[in-house]
C-alpha cells in the first residue's frame, strides 16, 4: 500500500453566503495522479488552494507531506508546485526568463533548459509569453509548476482551451511527470481526462465528495443495472415481442430506440432474453451491450444530489 501524503478531513470554507467547500475529506497517495472532478462551482479550486496553503479554511484538517499548510505554508513552498487556472504572466516576458525567475525562488530548482526540452518548448525559449499559442502557454504554466522540483504538483484546468492534439500531448507529459515520481493532483471538469489520467479520483459536487475511487471502481459501482440493445428479424412483430420481454424475470424495462430494442435489467436479463427468444425460434440480429462510462457516473451523481443541499 503506498503512503498517503495528502490527507484532508472535513474541510469547510465559506465565502460570505457561499459555502464553497461544505465537507471534503480525501487522501492522495505518493506517486499517483489524483483527479478532482466536478461541475463548475463545485469547490475544486477552493479545495486545492486550501491544500496548497493559499487560503485559510474555516474548519477541518489538512496534512500535506506531514505539514499543516494552514499553519506553515512556507514549509511547503519548496515541496509543492501549483499551476493555477489561467495563470497570467506579463505579455513581454520571454519563456526562458519566466522559468529562470521562478527557478530563483527555489533552493534546488530544475534546470530551466532541460525542463523546456522535456516540455517541447526549447525552440520557444526566447519567445514572448503573449506570442505563444494557447497550448504553449499551458505548457509553460506546467513548467513553472514543476521548476521547483516539487514532490507534489497541483494542476488546475490543465487542458481547458487546448485542441485535441495538444490535449493528448499534455496528457502524455503529465504521465511522464508522474512516472518520474511526482505526485499529481489534477483538477478537471473533463470526464475523459479523469478517466484517462487519474489513478484515483474524487467527484466533488456542491462542496462535498460525492464518491471516490479508481475510475474502474466508480464505473462498476451501481452496475447491477445493465443495458443492452438488439434488433429482431423483420418478420417478428416488435410490439408483441417487447411486451413478452418486459414480462421476463430480471428485465426491468424495454424500450424502442430507432429500430433497436433497448433492455435494462440485472446481469441475468441478457441470458433470460436470449433464452426466451431461442424458445420462440427467434435469433436476434445483433446484440450490443451498453457500457457505462465515467461520464454516466458523473451525470448520475451530480444530477441526483439534492438541489442547494449545502450545510
Ligand atoms: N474568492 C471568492 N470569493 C467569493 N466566492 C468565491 C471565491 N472563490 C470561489 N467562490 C465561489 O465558491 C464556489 C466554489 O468555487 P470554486 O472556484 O472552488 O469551484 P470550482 O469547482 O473550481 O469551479 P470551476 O470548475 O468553475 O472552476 C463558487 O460558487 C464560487 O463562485
Amino acid at each position: 500500500m503506498s503512503q498517503t501524503i495528502i490527507e484532508i478531513e472535513n474541510l469547510h470554507k465559506r465565502y460570505g453566503a457561499t459555502q464553497a467547500v461544505a465537507d471534503v475529506s480525501l487522501e492522495v497517495r505518493r506517486g499517483e495522479i489524483f483527479g478532482i472532478l466536478g461541475p463548475n462551482g463545485a469547490g475544486k479550486t477552493t479545495t486545492v488552494e486550501l491544500l496548497a496553503g493559499l487560503r485559510q479554511a474555516d474548519g477541518g484538517s489538512i496534512r500535506v507531506l506531514g505539514v499543516d499548510p494552514q499553519r506553515d505554508p512556507a514549509a511547503l513552498r519548496e515541496r509543492l508546485g501549483i499551476q493555477l487556472q489561467a495563470s497570467r504572466l506579463p505579455a513581454k516576458i520571454r519563456v526562458v526568463e519566466a522559468l529562470e525567475l521562478y527557478a530563483s525562488f527555489y533552493a534546488d530548482p530544475a534546470d530551466p533548459a532541460e525542463l523546456l526540452t522535456q516540455l517541447g518548448l526549447s525552440d520557444k525559449a526566447h519567445t514572448a509569453f503573449a506570442a505563444l499559442s494557447g497550448g504553449q502557454q499551458q505548457r509553460l504554466s506546467i513548467a513553472l509548476a514543476l521548476v521547483g522540483n516539487p514532490e507534489v504538483a497541483v494542476l488546475d484546468e490543465l487542458t481547458t482551451g487546448l485542441d485535441p492534439q495538444a490535449r493528448r500531448d499534455t496528457w502524455a507529459l503529465i504521465e511522464q511527470v508522474r512516472d518520474r515520481g511526482v505526485t499529481i493532483v489534477l483538477v478537471t471538469h473533463f470526464m475523459d481526462e479523469a478517466e484517462r489520467l487519474a489513478d484515483r479520483l474524487a467527484i466533488i459536487d456542491k462542496g462535498r465528495v460525492a464518491v471516490s475511487g479508481t475510475p474502474a471502481e466508480l464505473v462498476a459501482e451501481g452496475e447491477q443495472e445493465r443495458q443492452f440493445r438488439m434488433r429482431l428479424p423483420r418478420e417478428v412483430p416488435v410490439e408483441r415481442a417487447m411486451d413478452d420481454l418486459a414480462r421476463l424475470p430480471h428485465v426491468h424495462s424495454v424500450a424502442l430506440i430507432a429500430d433497436e430494442i433497448e433492455i435494462t435489467g440485472t446481469r441475468r436479463a441478457l441470458p433470460a432474453v436470449v433464452l426466451h427468444l431461442a424458445e420462440q425460434d427467434v435469433v436476434p440480429d445483433e446484440i450490443r451491450t451498453m457500457t457505462r462510462s465515467l461520464e454516466d457516473v458523473f451525470v448520475e451523481l451530480t444530477r441526483t444530489m439534492p438541489e442547494g443541499e449545502v450545510a
